[in-house]
């Protein structure tokens, strides 16, 4: 169905190119003087004989090496630039005035004021890079701007390694601005590097074949030139974000190795079982007070079950034992050093990660190549939450139940020595809450969890009383 009308899409837009085409030549043969406007079948035929000659080509890979080695710089240091704007708010300060005068200062006037300093050979790199310089900056930062804190928050939670969060959470955020930023730049780079060897009247170039076409007037010439610019942009904005796709693509996955070797998991000695104690634990946001002068104890290899009216405070306990929030008084103890893993109260996924690689993620252990043995242990765990055959399906494709239970899943398989569960049981219909109930307590029996509820009748069948 999506494949038909993107077929449809495609035979119109190439209607409206020859609908185009067709308009064009009649308007020339109306006018009549080739210089003036010349017609497409000249131009074709001008296009024709350059592409014959060895010449061309060698002009065309002058150019593009040029421009295309300049946008590559200026992506390159336009992101970099951003990630440490991003990290260092002075260096965002003092780059703003340099990215507004470089966004807004006429690409002609930079063309000749380079022009003063340095080579018309060396021209059009300088002012590709000058090009995209900005606009990769200001895409790559506002991405890193709109970044979910929340993911990051699960990270923080799960402990999830520098490479990880890059590889897994950071990066397929940002692809969408940097896709933006490229295709944009992409254009930009062909139309400032062929005006600036224009200006330039750089030897061996586009830009120079241009010139010559004004001066001689050959308008055939000319437009057999800007229709190679147009393609050669149009190409490589293709090749680029193809690129770019299959890599952000490649990154998602996670390799399946079948190498049968069995699972050589070093059990790791469980950490010492330690009670949870509140001393005098307060919280405010602002003025609000929500916790105040709380003392508590949670016993360790127990499950225990925190039930109070909506507002109360209960996530906001749960943040402050995750260590995501800072109380204002009282303190903590029994957390440190010791292993967490939750379902938050969001719903918090890499939304274009498989089922699978949101699962695999939390547990670190040779995440590069992970057995085959670990795709089965996953693939039973979802079974056993009624979870059929959606591990390679992406997050974002699953209904509001189906990503609660990945979330449980995904909780029980990371290595943890406390859970916190905060209302995980939203949004099932009652025989699959019947399962996972039941899947749950299996899996909490013995150990730390900490469980948010607001129904007794869950309580009950999870830990019993
Ligand atoms: N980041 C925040 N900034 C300001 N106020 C907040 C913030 N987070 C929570 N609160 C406030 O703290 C109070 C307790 O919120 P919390 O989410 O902890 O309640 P809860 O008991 O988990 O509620 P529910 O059962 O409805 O989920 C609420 O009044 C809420 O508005």
């Amino acid at each position: 169905m999506m494949q038909n009308k993107r077929k449809k899409q495609s035979k119109m837009r190439w209607w409206a190119v020859a609908f185009w085409l067709l308009a064009w030549q009649i308007l020339s043969m109306q006018i009549g003087q080739e210089i003036l406007i010349v017609s497409p079948v000249a131009t074709g035929k001008r296009l024709i004989w350059l592409i014959c000659g060895i010449r061309f080509w060698k002009i065309i890979l002058h150019s593009t090496i040029r421009i295309m080695g300049g946008f590559l710089l200026g992506i390159f240091a336009g992101s970099s630039a951003a990630v440490l704007a991003f990290r260092y708010k002075r260096i965002e300060e003092l780059c703003y005035p340099m990215i507004c005068v470089m966004k807004t200062t006429p690409v002609a006037s930079v063309i000749i004021l380079l022009l003063m300093w340095i080579s018309s050979g060396n021209l059009s790199v300088c002012i590709v890079f000058l090009m995209t310089f900005p606009i990769l900056y200001t895409n790559v930062l506002e991405g890193l701007q709109h970044l979910n804190p929340k993911l990051n928050e699960m990270a923080e939670v799960f402990e999830l390694p520098v490479w990880v969060r890059l590889r897994w959470i950071g990066i397929p955020q940002l692809m969408p601005y940097i896709k933006a930023g490229c295709a944009l730049g992409i254009g930009l780079a062909w139309k400032a590097g062929t005006a600036a060897e224009v200006i330039g009247i750089s030897g061996g170039t586009i830009g120079e074949k241009l010139y010559q076409a004004k001066i001689y007037l050959e308008t055939a010439d000319l437009l057999a030139w800007t229709t190679m610019i147009l393609v050669m942009s149009y190409l490589f904005e293709k090749l680029f974000l193809g690129m770019l796709d299959m890599a952000g693509e490649r990154l998602k996955r996670i390799q399946i190795s079948d190498s049968g070797k069995t699972d050589e998991v070093k059990n790791v000695p469980v950490k010492e079982q330690q009670d949870i104690i509140l001393t005098h634990l307060s919280k405010s946001y602002g003025e609000h007070c929500v916790i105040q002068n709380l003392s508590r104890t949670f016993p360790r290899g127990q499950t225990t079950c925190i039930m109070a009216p909506s507002g109360a405070g209960k996530t906001t306990l749960l943040r402050l034992l995750m260590g995501l929030e800072v109380p204002n008084s009282g303190r903590i103890t029994g957390m440190d050093g010791r292993k967490k893993s939750a379902v938050f109260q969001e719903q918090i996924f890499g939304e274009d990660l498989s089922v699978y690689a949101n699962i695999r993620i939390v547990r670190k252990r040779k995440l590069f190549e992970p057995e085959k043995q670990e795709y089965e242990k996953i693939k039973t765990e979802l079974e056993a939450v009624g979870l059929l055959d959606c591990m390679d399906q992406k997050v974002k494709e699953l209904s509001f139940g189906m990503r609660q239970r990945v979330a449980l899943v995904r909780a029980f398989y990371a290595d943890w020595d406390v859970l916190f569960l905060d209302e995980p049981f939203r949004g099932l219909d009652r025989s699959t809450r019947e399962l996972v109930m039941e899947y749950t307590k299996r899996k909490c029996s013995g150990k730390q969890v900490l469980f948010v509820t607001h129904d007794a009748e869950e309580k009950k069948l999870v830990i019993g009383k």
